[in-house]
Formats: structure tokens, C-alpha cells, sequence
């Protein structure tokens, strides 16, 4: 895992949709629709039985997508997220022994930090591209800005509260380089199987650099 391999992850696009797959069938459609929008890097949380199959699908299915793991928790978690496919993982926070593990893998890695302390020791090990969560819960623009001054090699990409109404206060700040949240892929319209809705949040996501 190099620098440069996060760093072209996260500058790909400027939002990382994160899903919650309940059905393994919806995985490749909405795939391919937040691909059409424009938005070809998604992290699937490994909170539901169906989410390694909805992995293992993606990565086979839908070659225009870069598939990752998110809700990584724990070594087993990585392992299987690697095994079905995953590109990328990315933890909403990381304590000593999932660094460990962070350490030893090959793949990109976006390990999940909510103080300074944690981005600190994220930081010894060699990670400079972390995740920023819960981010509005714990501080939002506010700490990110704070943080620049004194850990100026850190990149952030704050998850957690963030929305079409937040997201270009994130991404105006030099140290995000992208950001993640749900609100691409809402459960009701995802239920409904509207993947041309879908499409179309993606799209405006996907349009909020430029
Ligand atoms: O499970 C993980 O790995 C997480 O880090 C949590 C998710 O990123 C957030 O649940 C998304 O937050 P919302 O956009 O506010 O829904």
C-alpha cells in the first residue's frame, strides 16, 4: 500500500457513497448506477449477511467499479473483505490491534480517527489518508481546519452527517480529499429499486468539485 494508491482512491471522485447492502440482488444495479452518475468508488459496510456476496458481486460484475469494505472492526473482517473482492477498506475507528493489522495489508487503507490523539498515532504508523468519523458528531469543518495547523501531512475523508447541504464545506478544505456518507444511496429509494434516482444523486454528488 503506497500513498499514491489512496491518494488517486479518493481524488477519483468527490463522494464515496456507503451502502448498507440487505440484498445481495441490488448490489451490482446500484453499482452500475452510481457508476453512471459518475461516482465509481463505494464502500459496502459489512453490517448485513449479504455483504461480502454484494462485494464478491461488484468486483466480478461491474469492472468500472472500485469496490471497498467499509465497517472493518476487526482482522477477520479484512480477511474476508479481501478474499470477496474488496479494493479498499476503511474503519470507522481503529484501535491497536486493527492498526496491527492495517499495517500488514497490501490493499489501500483508510483507518477511521475522531481525535487527534488517534490521528496522531495513525500518523506514526504511516497512514496519511484517514478517515474522519463520526465527522459532523465530532467537530466537522471546525476540527479539521484545527487540525491542519499542527498535522499538515494529513488527509482526511470526514463520514458521518454529511449531505448535498454539507459536502462543499468539506471539500473546500484543503486537507479532505474526499468525502463519504449515505445520502447517494437512500434505503427507501434503494427499496424501491429506483436506480435511475439513484443515478441522478450520484450525479449531483459526483459534480460538487467541479
Ligand atoms: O460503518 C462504517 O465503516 C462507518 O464508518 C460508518 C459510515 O461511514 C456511516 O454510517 C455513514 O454515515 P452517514 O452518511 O451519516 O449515514
Amino acid at each position: 500500500m503506497s500513498d499514491s494508491d489512496i491518494s488517486s482512491l479518493l481524488t477519483r471522485a468527490p463522494v464515496i457513497p456507503v451502502l448498507t447492502i440487505e440484498s445481495a440482488d441490488m448490489a451490482v444495479p446500484l453499482a452500475r448506477a452510481l457508476c453512471d452518475g459518475g461516482l465509481n468508488v463505494i464502500e459496502v459496510t459489512l453490517r448485513t449477511k449479504s455483504a461480502l456476496a454484494a462485494i464478491a458481486d461488484i468486483a466480478a460484475e461491474v469492472p468500472e467499479c472500485i469496490v471497498g469494505a467499509g465497517t472493518v472492526l476487526r482482522h477477520v473482517d479484512a480477511a474476508f473483505a479481501i478474499d470477496s473482492g474488496a479494493k479498499f477498506l476503511v474503519s470507522p475507528g481503529t484501535d491497536a490491534v486493527l492498526a496491527e493489522t492495517f499495517t500488514e495489508i497490501e490493499i489501500p487503507v483508510i483507518p477511521g480517527c475522531a481525535t487527534v490523539s488517534e490521528a496522531m498515532v495513525l500518523a506514526d504508523l504511516g497512514f496519511t489518508f484517514l478517515k474522519f468519523f463520526p465527522a459532523e458528531a465530532s467537530g466537522g469543518t471546525a476540527w479539521l481546519k484545527s487540525v491542519a495547523a499542527p498535522m499538515p501531512h494529513l488527509h482526511f475523508c470526514p463520514t458521518g452527517g454529511i449531505d448535498m447541504r454539507n459536502a462543499r464545506d468539506y471539500l473546500a478544505l484543503p486537507n479532505v480529499a474526499a468525502v463519504g456518507g449515505s445520502w447517494v444511496t437512500p434505503q427507501d429509494v434503494v427499496a424501491k429499486g429506483d436506480f435511475g434516482k439513484i443515478t441522478a444523486l450520484a450525479r449531483e454528488a459526483s459534480g460538487l468539485r467541479g
